[in-house]
């Protein structure tokens, strides 16, 4: 069984079928692309697995546990976890505190104990900030704990959302267009990021990228998606090369 199972998932916004029939398969270690036009659906996508949107119809499945209609909260605690198109941090929080925030999700005290500064609050946040710090480290972002998340340069605040994300402990992580707005070096080094994350943290990794080149670098295996409906899928060479693809997806 694959560690992402989604089974003919749809959703209709009024009369717009905004994502319909879709079904993909992400295995344990994969990174796995999901491309096709502006508009096709992808985010949707996304916005269905992370509970965000409620699927009109169809189901998915992590791990073999059934997530369809479950809220936010309980597919972050299963071990799905993303980032945004437009990056989402807590820009007035300090990037230590961004990562922290992740590793919330994890923690045992009770509230109680944490309005008391209780010695088992203390103990937990003590040992969040050195989690929180180990994963600022890989991300050479350790230097920078005490900056304001804002105040960071395009690229590493990329780089910090998926820190953040990875601190929710997940098992697939979706990036939503990670090389938007990234120069051809900076793409080039997000290439080597994506596959150190997938390797280090033993994860699968589900990409929606416009840029083909971060795509055919690293992707194995792509579904293109069209108005809501998957085009193609298959190994991501071979699908690049589909006439089909080529003429709804890259236009000639
Ligand atoms: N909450 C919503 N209400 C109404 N329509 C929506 C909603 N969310 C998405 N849509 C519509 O669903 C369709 C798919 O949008 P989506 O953002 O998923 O596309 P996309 O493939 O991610 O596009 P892009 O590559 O431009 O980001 C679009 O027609 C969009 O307007």
């Amino acid at each position: 069984m694959a560690l992402l199972e989604v089974k003919n998932l749809g959703i209709s916004f009024g009369g717009l079928r905004a994502v319909d029939d879709f079904n993909i398969s992400v295995e344990k270690g994969q990174l796995y692309g999901l491309i096709g036009p502006n508009g096709a659906g992808k985010t949707t996508v996304f916005n269905l697995l992370t509970g965000v949107y409620k699927p009109t119809r169809g189901a998915f499945s992590l791990d073999g546990v059934n997530l369809t209609g479950k809220t936010p909260l309980q597919i972050s605690k299963a071990g799905i976890a993303r980032t945004f198109q437009n990056i989402r941090l807590f820009n007035k929080m300090t990037v230590l505190d961004n990562v922290k925030v992740g590793l919330h999700n994890q923690k045992k005290y009770s509230l109680l104990s944490g309005i008391l500064h209780s010695p088992s609050y203390f103990k937990e946040e003590k040992a969040m900030d050195e989690k929180a710090m180990e994963l600022l480290k890989v991300f050479d972002l350790d230097k920078e704990a005490a900056f304001l998340a804002c105040n960071l340069p395009y690229g590493k605040q990329r780089k910090l959302e998926i820190a953040r994300a990875l601190a929710t402990n997940p098992k697939l992580l979706l990036l939503d267009e990670p090389a938007a707005g990234m120069n051809p070096n900076e793409t080039a080094e997000l290439m080597e990021t994506i596959r150190f994350v997938r390797d280090e943290f033993d994860i699968a990794i589900l990409l929606i990228e416009h840029d083909m080149r971060l795509v055919t670098g690293i992707c194995e295996e792509v579904t293109v998606l069209n108005f809501g409906t998957e085009l193609a899928h298959g190994k991501t060479e071979e699908t690049l090369k589909d006439p089909k693809v080529i003429t709804a997806y890259l236009g000639e």
